[in-house]
């Protein structure tokens, strides 16, 4: 890597994907909804096109206009803008990691795929290597989230020797729910100064308490302000605030999985407390009626103005 990295740390939101009633891509939306994290939720980096973005949902086209525009728009505003270019295809995922790296992505991550699977974590290592070759200066995180690919080798076994591999390799965004999995990705990214970023909001204060070093959550849309106490409490530590926080937090995710909480739902709660208008999501995910979002947005709003 030529240039020197920033180190991602800290809250970074995993944006949605604002769709038209249509359900076509709404461009529009992206500006005001980097104001609304920088200015209401204090949250300044951004990983677009991801789980929460629906970004295996989109076609090819459509995620290089979704992250040229974060990056447009983000620019001189957001820290970080970090593109989730993983697809089943390897072709495609070439693409979007040379297109991210012609935008000025600050960063680009991959998941495995999931239809053929990867037989082992030197065949997982090889693809988000035969990637990273398309983007040789762009930070490269693996994104290692097995309750959605199904693909269960350990993310410490994906690290392990990637660095002679892939010069331009981060970190991690670590959305199993591992512990010991995790303390080995901390320990192995702690010694070549990388990043492991936690993806599973409800849970945080649990690995910060192993060492990783920021959090990218769908959550962090809304919650921001809050997450961010919990992270300077942690940093102070103050346990006792804390973990009244998180437990706090849990509260309300436990309600909105009671009401089936998945991306289509989260994305209408993000409209109701951000006023946002980020329409449905797309298919196979269906709407939220409006009612159930607006249950657990109220569980969110008075979270917020207990603190
Ligand atoms: C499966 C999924 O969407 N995971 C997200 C990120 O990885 C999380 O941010 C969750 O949305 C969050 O932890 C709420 O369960
Ligand atoms: C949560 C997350 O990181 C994602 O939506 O991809």
């Amino acid at each position: 890597m030529s240039r020197s990295v920033k180190k991602l740390t800290g809250l970074v939101a995993a944006t949605f994907t604002p769709l038209t009633a249509e359900g076509e891509i709404n461009l529009s939306v992206i500006g005001p909804y980097i104001d609304y994290l920088i200015e209401k939720q204090n949250v300044k980096s951004v990983f677009v096109n991801g789980t929460t973005g629906e970004g295996c949902s989109l076609t090819v086209d459509e995620r290089k206009q979704i992250a040229a525009a974060w990056c447009q728009h983000g620019k001189g505003k957001l820290e970080q803008v970090v593109v989730h270019v993983g697809c089943m295809s390897i072709k495609d995922s070439q693409e979007l990691a040379r297109h991210a790296a012609s935008i000025g992505a600050d960063g680009i991550a991959v998941i495995s795929p999931s239809f053929f699977k990867p037989i082992n974590a030197d065949a997982l290592r090889l693809f988000i290597k035969e990637v990273s070759t398309s983007a040789p200066d762009v930070p490269m995180y693996y994104y290692h989230i097995p309750g959605m690919t199904g693909v269960e080798l350990e993310a410490a076994d994906v690290l392990n020797g990637i660095e002679q591999m892939i010069p331009s390799f981060q970190g991690v965004k670590y959305s199993g729910t591992d512990l010991r999995d995790l303390g080995q990705c901390v320990c192995y990214c702690q010694s070549h100064n990388w990043s492991v970023l936690f993806g599973v909001d409800e849970q945080l204060l649990g690995a910060l308490v192993l060492g990783v070093h920021g959090a990218v959550g769908s959550t962090y849309n809304y919650l921001g302000l809050i997450v961010n106490q919990m992270l300077s409490a942690f940093d102070k530590s103050n346990h006792m605030q804390s973990r009244a926080l998180q437990l706090e937090f849990m509260e309300v995710i436990t309600f909105a999985k009671n009401l089936g909480f998945d991306v289509g739902v989260n994305k209408q709660v993000m409209s109701e407390v951000s006023g946002l208008v980020l329409g449905p999501p797309r298919l196979p995910l269906l709407p939220c009626p409006v009612s159930k979002a607006q249950a657990i947005a109220q569980k969110i709003k008075d979270f917020s103005q207990r603190h």
